[in-house]
């Protein structure tokens, strides 16, 4: 992969449900870096969760804690970052990303709706979560594409496996 010579060890982006998060913490875990989540941070920084923050104060404002948040971590996480399904839509972040580690974790309509099912609370997939999500994603893919070094198919495939290959790339 093409290396950048700072920030983290690699960056994963990819729709909800591509396993970012789970992926990201074992990745971490097996190269004995540290971890960090950009839906974290952004709890850290509201002080309440992902989905108060868009309840009470607007799915705006959860984009610049976000993109905030983002842009803390490229410039000072030496570890593997996750970030939230949705941070790519950002312009800045965009930008910010280029000559990262960025790995696009891909996944499937029906997996990526089976996965969420089973997660903690996505504001944005409340109501109608498989069309929600097949137009998300439909959105989102080309910017996914582009902004990607790498591409990990992650449908039928455990977390560990996605891992390996992760680690086989970069
Ligand atoms: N490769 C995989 N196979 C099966 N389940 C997975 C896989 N990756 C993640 N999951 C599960 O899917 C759910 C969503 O994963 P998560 O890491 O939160 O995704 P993201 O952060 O991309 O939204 C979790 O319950 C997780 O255990
Ligand atoms: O796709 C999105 O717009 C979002 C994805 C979520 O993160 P995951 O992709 O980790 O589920 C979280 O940031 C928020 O609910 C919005
Ligand atoms: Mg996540």
């Amino acid at each position: 992969m093409q290396s950048a010579s700072n920030g983290p060890a690699a960056v994963l982006i990819g729709p909800p449900g591509s396993g970012k998060s789970t992926v990201g913490r074992l990745l971490a875990d097996r190269l004995g870096l540290p971890f960090r989540d950009t839906d974290a941070d952004v709890e850290a920084a509201a002080g309440k969760t992902v989905s108060d923050v868009f309840v009470e104060d607007g799915e705006e404002r959860f984009r610049e804690l976000e993109a905030e948040a983002v842009r803390s971590a490229l410039a000072d996480h030496p570890g593997v970052l996750a970030l939230g399904g949705g941070a790519i839509l950002h312009e800045a972040t965009q930008e910010l990303l280029a000559g990262h580690r960025v790995v696009y974790l891909q996944v499937g309509l029906d997996q990526a709706v089976r996965r969420v099912g089973l997660a903690s609370a996505r504001p944005l997939l409340v109501l109608n979560p498989r069309s929600r999500l097949r137009t998300l994603m439909e959105e989102r893919r080309p910017i996914y594409e582009r902004l990607a070094a790498v591409v990990v198919k992650t449908d039928d495939r455990e977390p560990e496996d996605v891992v390996a290959e992760i680690e086989g790339a970069l």
